[in-house]
């Protein structure tokens, strides 16, 4: 039996994701006095509400180890909440951010993954969004498919009002042709899974979402390099059939030896992933995630307080807590449970990283990029890139050390922060750690560029900066108009921008 459900026995807390439809809460359910997790929507259509809302009572009633438990659903303001079960370690793809997994770790999701299409497809469903952002984790270890059916439904209205609709990276080509699909999609996205946490990645990101879609189809079919057990390439050779009758059945890859390595796996195996997660995001300096603040504060609280990149424009506040309340968050959930020595083990080692914050934790992906790095040009640009670097910062030291006149312990100091900038770039070999420091000082340097305090500015921003930004301000006050990029601004404001660039 369904129970009914109103917005008032919730009690909204933590953001726990965003998909491409809407954002996800932690609650509290204050009737039963268990946390669940909330994804409200925005809608601005009703007429297909109705739809929705048929398709999650049915998923209610869909009942599996593997699966998460959706509760309800109801309609409040222009939102749809959606009540489901809460799963403390999120999804695959939140815990993918610190590395790849490991073979016999893949082959215990992809296990348990197959468990829950098994039943789907027997029972006539096809899921037809599998990928590492819906496959979700629980305190005890064990795996979960969500978003089933509910993507698909609301993709099909949301479509109306938005040009992008989910993502093509893991859909099957006959999926993207038009052609009749069945069960069998779902088997080629679990394919493509299998390599997204075995490389952090789905193939073909190499390609804009709008290129993959002619790509896929082309062929041929993905496929994992030689570095990778035998079983489990054959694993993803037996997904990733491009003729649907060759493409192996759920119950066909339950009996696959690429399954049978997972069985081994303990709980301890998958938190210890949530371990390196931390410390990632430690190391990263990632923030806690916003707080929910309730559609009638917004009002209250100014433009200034909006998530950007929100659908839910204006509901979040920014929170100001550091890293370490997220820690503290996530362990406290976990507490209840009987997971006690890990997490002893995970508070100790947050600890540790506390008291000593220069503690050089690197994420070490479980491949070794090191190793994996064996073509010769690819060693010789590394090479050249390094020593480029370095000459760079020679330069750049020389310079400040016979304008500036260092003490000692200044000289010492750059020094440090030299060698932290190689290491930054240079330690891993793996891009998207590279990547994220890049970006890392690409949005630290736009931040504070918006920053009021002037002082604070100053400190940090190189003149060019500073002026630019001058430029910036005095263009939107004589114009009306918002430019908050360097193109927008040559483009509409300076006659000859490559004489103005040479001021600075
Ligand atoms: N039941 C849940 N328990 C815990 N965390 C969840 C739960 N559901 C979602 N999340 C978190 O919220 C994030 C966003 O989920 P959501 O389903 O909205 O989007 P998605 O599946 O990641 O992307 P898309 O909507 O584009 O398919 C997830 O990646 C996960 O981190």
């Amino acid at each position: 039996m369904s129970r009914k459900f109103s917005a008032d026995q919730f009690h909204l807390s933590t953001e726990l994701g965003k998909g491409s439809f809407g954002v996800v809460y932690l609650a509290d359910d204050l009737i039963t006095h268990k946390q669940v997790a909330i994804k409200q929507l925005d809608l601005e259509q009703t007429d297909d509400l109705l739809e929705v809302q048929k398709e999650i009572l049915m998923l209610s009633t869909c009942i599996h180890d593997n699966i998460t438990r959706y509760y309800g659903c109801f309609i409040k303001g222009h939102k749809l909440w959606i009540i489901m079960e809460f799963l403390s370690l999120g999804s695959c793809a939140d815990l993918l951010t610190a590395g790849p997994f490991s073979e016999s770790i893949i082959s215990y999701i992809c296990g348990n993954v197959l468990n829950a299409l098994d039943y789907l497809h027997d029972s006539g469903k096809i899921h037809r969004d599998i990928k590492a952002a819906n496959i979700l984790i629980g305190s005890n270890g064990e795996i979960k498919l969500a978003d089933f059916g509910v993507a698909t439904q609301l993709s099909n209205i949301l479509s109306k009002r938005l040009t992008f609709a989910g993502t093509p990276y893991w859909m099957a080509p006959e999926v993207i042709k038009h052609e009749e699909y069945s069960f069998k999609a779902d088997i080629w996205s679990l394919g493509i899974t299998a390599i997204e946490l075995a490389y952090g990645r789905p193939p073909l990101t190499e390609f804009k979402s709008y290129e993959v879609i002619f790509e896929i189809p082309k062929g041929p079919s993905p496929s994992l390099d030689s570095g990778f057990s035998e079983e489990f390439r054959d694993f993803v050779n037996c997904c990733l059939k491009m003729d649907i009758s060759d493409r192996y059945t759920a119950k066909q890859l339950l009996l696959h030896p690429f399954i049978k390595i997972g069985k081994k796996i303990k709980k301890i195996d998958i938190l210890n992933l949530l371990d390196k997660k931390l410390k990632w995001d430690l190391e990263i300096g990632k923030k806690a995630k916003p707080k929910y603040v309730p559609t009638e504060l917004r009002s209250e609280n100014s433009n200034k307080n909006k998530s950007k990149s929100s659908s839910n424009k204006g509901d979040l506040l920014n929170n100001s807590n550091d890293i370490h309340s997220t820690i503290k968050w996530d362990l406290t959930l976990d507490q209840n449970d009987d997971g006690g020595d890990t997490l002893k083990n995970i508070t100790e080692s947050v600890k540790q990283l506390n008291m000593n914050p220069k503690m050089n934790i690197v994420p070490q992906s479980p491949l070794n990029y090191d190793e994996k790095l064996k073509d010769p040009i690819q060693e010789q640009k590394e090479l050249d890139m390094k020593k480029e670097m370095i000459v760079i910062l020679n330069q750049t030291f020389s310079k400040v050390s016979s304008k500036y006149n260092l003490t000692t312990s200044q000289y010492d100091q750059l020094v440090d922060f030299e060698n932290q900038l190689i290491d930054s770039f240079f330690m891993n070999k793996d891009d998207r750690y590279r990547d994220i420091f890049s970006k890392f000082y690409k949005i630290f340097i736009k931040r504070v560029m918006r920053t009021e305090n002037e002082d604070l500015k100053k400190l940090v921003l190189p003149k060019y900066y500073l002026s630019e930004e001058a430029e910036l301000k005095q263009f939107r006050e004589l114009t009306g108009k918002k430019a908050d990029n360097k193109q927008i601004l040559r483009e509409e404001w300076t006659p000859e921008p490559s004489n103005r660039h040479k001021n600075y």
